[in-house]
């Protein structure tokens, strides 16, 4: 276990570099020539439907997994040449928590440094520090088992920060967590990050993406279909949209007749289950919203609901990956707006 501070080493400006990495399970291709790049003090948001390949990228990165071809470099240390002297500079905190049920968390934590080759004074203080900092002092001296899961999930992410890692991995690190226990979550991974970590996200949780991720890694089918800032990425996918919901077919054509002759062009995108047809109308700013109403108004057509909808990541992600989820519908996100 060494401070970080103790390292004296060249300057690593991405502490994850993957190239060209593929990796087969036998006629599986899990990861099929990946590359990405993790800048020091950042997060990189990892996101995919199941059977994508995060979880091997994940253990690529990590060491547990070799990699078919390609090379990945984890802290400036190459994952399969410097594999055992690499493990002490990462951290890895799963979906299923990897401490000792019957120990405390103060146990847990000294176990830990002690295996890290701490003596037993500093594995002491640095297991009060960790507790302290995730909010655990109380419950320090409690067997893991009686802790709740976001507890638990704190004691396994300070678990994985015994050993200072300089790269943290965080496989689905919010799933099954209460609303409260989620966002305690996401203040940790902040502050580790202001603190000067590099953490590597994987989630099906697009709004734990938009929060926490400085860039976003999108893929489907072991490829990278996708990657940038969550706000590029919404860019690419289109633009602001008004939605009108009519109360019938019969307004329809005049609703789309009178848009269309203020020099918009609608499209009438579907059925809502609740209520009836659809107008979606792209804008190009929030004012555009006023004009709309203003047109339907004069044209002496009531909608039911009105909405200015913003491109989230689920329809960023739903768009990118139609291609590789037939079975996944196009959708949208709104914010209602009842005129
Ligand atoms: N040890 C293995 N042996 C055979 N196939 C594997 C193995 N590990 C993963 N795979 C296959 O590789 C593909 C990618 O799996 P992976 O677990 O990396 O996906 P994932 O994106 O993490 O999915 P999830 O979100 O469900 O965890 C899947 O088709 C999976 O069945």
């Amino acid at each position: 276990m060494s401070d970080p501070a103790q390292r004296k080493e060249a300057v690593v400006t991405h502490f994850v570099e993957v190239e060209a990495v593929t990796k087969s399970f036998g006629k599986v291709r899990a990861l099929d020539d990946v590359s990405l790049q993790v800048p020091r003090g950042t997060v990189c948001g990892l996101l995919g439907h199941n059977g994508a390949g995060k979880t091997t990228l994940v253990n690529v990165l990590t060491t547990l997994v070799a990699p078919t071809s390609g090379r990945a470099r984890v802290a400036g240390l190459d994952v399969q040449r410097d594999a055992v002297a690499l493990r002490s500079r990462i951290g890895l905190t799963g979906q299923f928590a990897s401490v000792d049920e019957q120990l405390s968390g103060f146990r847990n934590l000294i176990l830990i440094a002690r295996l890290l080759g701490a003596s037993t004074k500093a594995a002491k203080a640095r297991a009060d520090e960790l507790l302290t900092a995730f909010g655990l002092r109380e419950a320090a001296a409690r067997p893991a088992k009686t802790y709740s899961g976001g507890m638990r999930r704190r004691l396994d992410l300070a678990a994985s920060l015994v050993g200072y890692p300089d790269v943290i991995f965080l496989d689905e690190p919010t799933t099954g967590l209460d609303p409260a226990a989620r966002i305690a979550m996401w203040e940790i991974v902040e502050q580790l990050v202001r603190d000067g970590s590099t953490v590597l996200l994987t989630t099906q949780m697009l709004d734990e993406a938009d929060r926490l991720a400085d860039k976003i890694v999108v893929l489907a089918q072991g490829k990278v279909i996708a990657a940038g800032t969550a706000a590029s990425l919404k860019a690419q996918v289109g633009k602001r949209t008004v939605t009108v919901t009519l109360a019938g077919a019969a307004d329809s054509g005049r609703a789309e007749e009178a848009v269309r002759r203020a020099g918009m062009v609608p499209r009438m995108s579907g059925v809502d289950e609740q209520a009836g047809l659809v107008l979606t109308v792209p804008v190009e700013k929030s004012t555009d919203l006023a004009r709309v109403v203003r047109v339907l108004d004069e044209a002496a057509i009531e909608p039911v609901e009105l909405a200015l909808v913003d491109p989230r990541l689920d329809d960023v992600y739903l768009a990118l990956s139609a291609g590789s989820r037939p079975d996944v519908p196009a959708a949208g996100h709104r914010e209602a707006l009842t005129p």
